[in-house]
């Protein structure tokens, strides 16, 4: 990151909605009711830890916009959670919507905590202690939490069970990303990166390149990034190269995926059972034909893009490359798949299984993936057409794309 470069995802966030409504012939009243969420509760709460003390945790929830329908979207427990990084998650969960046509505006919310610092009894009564503090505005036509980073569907099931004591009614659809004997959907688990892999499939379609053999790059080896490079190694490539919060694992001849699978903790580390690692800095310049970011924010920046050796860039991540970093490498012809289109696997298939909830009736897997399938497609061609038919670059173009259903919603209101 350079001095000048910013950082701070709220505003860039601002900066490319404001370019986007515009573009879609939005004015002033526009941009300032999207520019931020609608609604924005900041909590404080205490938890009784094991050793009897109370600890109090800070923790946020934000609705981007509810003109298509209630909000939606994950839960962050991490030490860096903050309040302008919890509105810009919002907002760009509206985003994921909007390219996937579902009906919701987004949502997000984040406790600030350290889940590998508690114990398992610990993580449950800050799980339920966040559900008490926000329930007056979440629900199951209101708000629809799900998991984020450090958040699974343990933590999901505490949540989904608070809320139901506090309601005193069975509400599955409250949450999702339930384990599957409480409601939740085949398929949810592993959605964000099947969703990611349709979209490195279709963009690697877009430069003629196969699939099989291609060289795989993935920073995070969590949810997203090691359901990742299973699918990735079962298509027929080869990641060279995965990484954690501690290093990153390099073999130019593709790494034994299914034993790293196994290997890393409900967390996903596993680069410290390795004596031989890389940086993360060094993982991000490998030559490659996919480097697929799948941790954090801010992670391909100004200081960094030109040493970017890939083909193309798919965004599983929030959040990863900042404005200047996606001019640069847009400029030198990498073709980047931003995160609001890229990552939308996952809150798609949490729409199906809240619908599930709803009706009662399940789907098997194949039909979560074929339903998956069809609508990651369409977000992608939808994007593709705006960026090449508008010349803007992608993630403008997936902007539009994501704004248009929710700003049309917000003027039939008669709200602007
Ligand atoms: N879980 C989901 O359904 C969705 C997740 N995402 C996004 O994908 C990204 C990853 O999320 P999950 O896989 O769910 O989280 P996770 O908590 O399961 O895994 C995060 C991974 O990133 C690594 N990591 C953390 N800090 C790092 C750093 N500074 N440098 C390198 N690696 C680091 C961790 O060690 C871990 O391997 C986040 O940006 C999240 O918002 C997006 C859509 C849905
Ligand atoms: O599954 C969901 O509802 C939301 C997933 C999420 O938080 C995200 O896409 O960033």
């Amino acid at each position: 990151m350079t001095e000048m470069e910013n950082d701070n995802v709220l505003t860039s966030t601002q900066i490319v909605i404001d370019e986007a409504l515009r573009k879609l012939g939005y004015g002033d009243e526009m941009v300032d009711l999207l520019k931020e969420p609608m609604r924005m509760l900041a909590v404080r709460f205490p938890v009784r830890m094991d050793d009897g003390k109370t600890r109090v945790f800070i923790g946020y929830r934000a609705q981007h916009n509810d003109a298509v329908g209630p909000t939606k979207g994950g839960v962050r427990f991490h030490p860096g959670v903050n309040e302008a990084e919890v509105k810009a998650l919002s907002i760009w969960m509206s985003l994921k919507c909007g390219i996937a046509d579902l009906p919701y505006g987004g949502g997000k919310g984040g406790v600030i905590c350290d889940p590998r610092k508690m114990s398992f009894r610990e993580l449950e009564r800050v799980s339920r202690g966040y559900v008490r503090a926000i329930s007056q505005i979440v629900g199951p036509t209101k708000d629809i939490p799900a998991p984020d980073v450090m958040t699974n569907s343990q933590v999901m099931a505490w949540m989904m069970d608070e809320y139901s004591r506090i309601r005193e009614f069975d509400a599955p659809g409250f949450i999702t990303g339930k384990p599957l004997v409480l409601g939740g959907s085949h398929g949810r688990e592993s959605a964000t990166a099947r969703g990611v892999a349709i979209m490195i499939d279709e963009a690697m379609g877009k430069l003629g390149i196969p699939l099989q053999g291609t060289r795989v790059v993935i920073q995070g080896f969590g949810n997203a990034g090691s359901y990742l490079a299973k699918f990735m190694y079962d298509a027929g490539a080869k990641v060279i190269a995965i990484s954690d919060v501690h290093g990153a694992l390099y073999n130019e001849q593709g790494l034994d995926i299914a034993d790293l699978m196994d290997r890393r903790d409900s967390f996903g580390t596993v680069t410290n059972l390795f004596k031989s690692t890389i940086s993360n800095e060094e993982l991000l310049a490998l030559e490659c034909d996919v480097l697929v970011p799948a941790a954090i924010e801010n992670q391909i920046t100004a200081s960094n893009a030109d040493r970017i050796r890939a083909k193309i860039i798919v965004e599983a991540a929030n959040g990863p490359t900042t404005l200047e970093a996606t001019r640069i490498v847009t400029d030198r012809g990498i073709l980047l798949v931003p995160d609001v289109l890229a990552s939308a696997g996952g809150v798609i298939v949490s729409y199906f299984e809240w619908v599930q909830n709803n009706q009662g009736y399940y789907w098997t897997e194949e039909e979560v993936d074929a339903k998956l399938r069809l609508m990651m497609v369409r977000g992608f061609e939808n994007v593709y057409e705006v960026h090449r038919t508008k010349k803007v670059d992608m993630r403008l173009a997936a902007y539009m794309v994501g704004v248009r259903k929710l700003a049309e919603a917000v003027r039939l209101r008669g709200w602007v």
